[in-house]
């Protein structure tokens, strides 16, 4: 369940319908500039493009049209081929200031669609079934406007890797007038397990957390454990910090001290029960679970962090905030400045709670110019386009954009499947984000 393995996914192999990197799969588009199976095309218009996904009369013989069950949408987009709905596709890679759940340099793949630009960016060792929602969101983003933000900009945290103390002033200094902080813990890097994340790592957490307080000392502070404390080091290190002088005022929550959901209730039923004043919120146990709802329904936290990618878009996350009824903080998935604005209009849907939106300052270099940066602890809200010259910059390569044009097309073909088997609703109808607006 760890994050962390900074391994690459084993692709399945190619379906027999998907093209071969490199290939021409249709017959109908026009001359085109290829790498490594990447149409570049350099004229094509977001607006003014013919709708390029069948019909409802235009399905494969035999097929079943699920579009009529579910009233079009998604499963219309994926009756077609990603070549169909995305006019460039753009592997890029990104160089970053410091190590952040395990990797340096964060790869993305963005789409322009006929609503503009998209991102699909699963860690690497994701494998296809949890990557296809976060394909649908970039369907989402490429086919359909963000709902209407019901504010210009949105209040962001401040990310704290889990740097050593000594760097913990010069990372905060990248975040313009945040007036919270998010701190990584738990995280012992490349040579330590989880076993070790309570031990010697409890010790350069206070330490950090400590350089963090010294440092900005009216800050709200968020922590961020990923999961990777077992039970009694998750008690033995709640303990500590509900010591900390003024911190249990000053924490807004602990994400994900354990990873197991039952494990979280229990935790967070011993925190209340000693008094702690500490609350627990749940990332993992929303963004990786098969129902993420079962947090609420157990009592497992205080609040829920909601993300717009990994939770198939930003539609379908408002849906999960709804039905949970627990408040939550919309928080990146490390995105480029392109998917970082999907998160913004997420944010900008739902009641005013700062958003852990803040990471493209954790990028040496993005693709948008300028980049979604918070500005006086803002971000604002509004779709972005990357810069072209940018994009040749931090483009991947040939071998990794090769790479990532296959697992696009086997997450479109797995993502089919579900909606086919009506195991992915498609929750953008209109509702969702009214009945969450008209509730707060
Ligand atoms: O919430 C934030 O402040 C930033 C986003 C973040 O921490 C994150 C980014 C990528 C993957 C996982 C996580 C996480 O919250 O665990
Ligand atoms: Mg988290």
């Amino acid at each position: 369940m760890r994050d962390d393995t900074g391994g690459t996914a084993p692709l399945p192999p190619l379906p027999a319908r998907a093209p071969a990197p490199g290939a021409h799969t249709t017959a109908d588009r026009g001359p085109e500039a290829t790498r490594a199976g990447v149409r570049q095309s350099e004229t094509g218009q977001a607006a003014g493009r013919e709708p390029r996904a069948p019909g409802p009369g235009q399905s494969r013989p035999g097929e079943r049209r699920p579009e009529e069950r579910l009233g079009g949408g998604l499963a219309q987009v994926l009756a077609g081929e990603p070549a169909d709905l995305f006019d460039r596709m753009c592997a890029v890679s990104l160089p970053m200031v410091a190590r952040f759940r395990g990797i340096t340099v964060r790869e993305a793949l963005l789409l322009r669609g006929p609503a503009g630009w998209a991102e699909f960016s699963p860690f690497a060792e994701y494998a296809v079934p949890e990557a296809s929602t976060w394909l649908a969101a970039a369907i989402e983003a490429a086919t359909s406007p963000f709902p209407p933000p019901r504010r210009p900009a949105v209040a962001v945290n401040a990310t704290l890797p889990a740097v050593p103390a000594e760097r913990v002033a010069e990372v905060l200094a990248r975040y313009d007038g945040a007036q919270c902080v998010k701190i990584k813990i738990a995280d012992t890097g490349a040579a330590g397990g989880a076993d070790d994340a309570g031990g010697a790592g409890l010790e350069e957490d206070l330490a950090r957390i400590a350089a963090v307080r010294a440092a900005a000392p009216g800050m709200r502070v968020r922590l961020d454990a990923n999961g990777r404390y077992g039970p009694a080091q998750a008690r033995t290190a709640l303990a500590r910090f509900a010591r900390l002088p003024g911190f249990a005022e000053a924490c807004d929550y602990i994400e994900q001290p354990v990873m197991d959901v039952r494990e979280l209730a229990d935790l967070r039923a011993w925190a209340q029960a000693e008094r702690l004043g500490l609350r627990i919120a749940a990332d993992e146990s929303i963004r990786k679970a098969e129902d993420p709802l079962t947090v609420a329904r157990l009592g497992a936290a205080d609040h829920i962090i909601v993300k717009a990618q990994p939770l198939g878009g930003v539609h379908r996350a408002l849906s999960i905030v709804e039905q949970a009824g627990l408040p939550a903080t919309v928080s990146s998935a490390l995105e480029t400045s392109v998917g970082l604005a999907a998160g913004a209009a997420l944010a900008a849907s739902l009641p005013p709670v700062a958003a852990g939106l803040g990471t493209s300052a954790l990028f040496e270099r993005d693709v948008a110019q300028p980049p979604l940066r918070a500005v006086g602890g803002e971000l604002p809200v509004g779709r972005v386009e990357p810069d072209a010259k940018l994009l040749a910059e931090l483009d991947a390569g040939p071998v990794r954009t090769a790479w990532w044009v296959r697992r696009l097309e086997a997450c479109w073909e797995h993502l089919r499947g579900r909606v086919e088997r009506g195991e992915f609703a498609d929750r953008s109808g209109p509702g969702t984000s009214c009945d969450v607006q008209a509730g707060c």
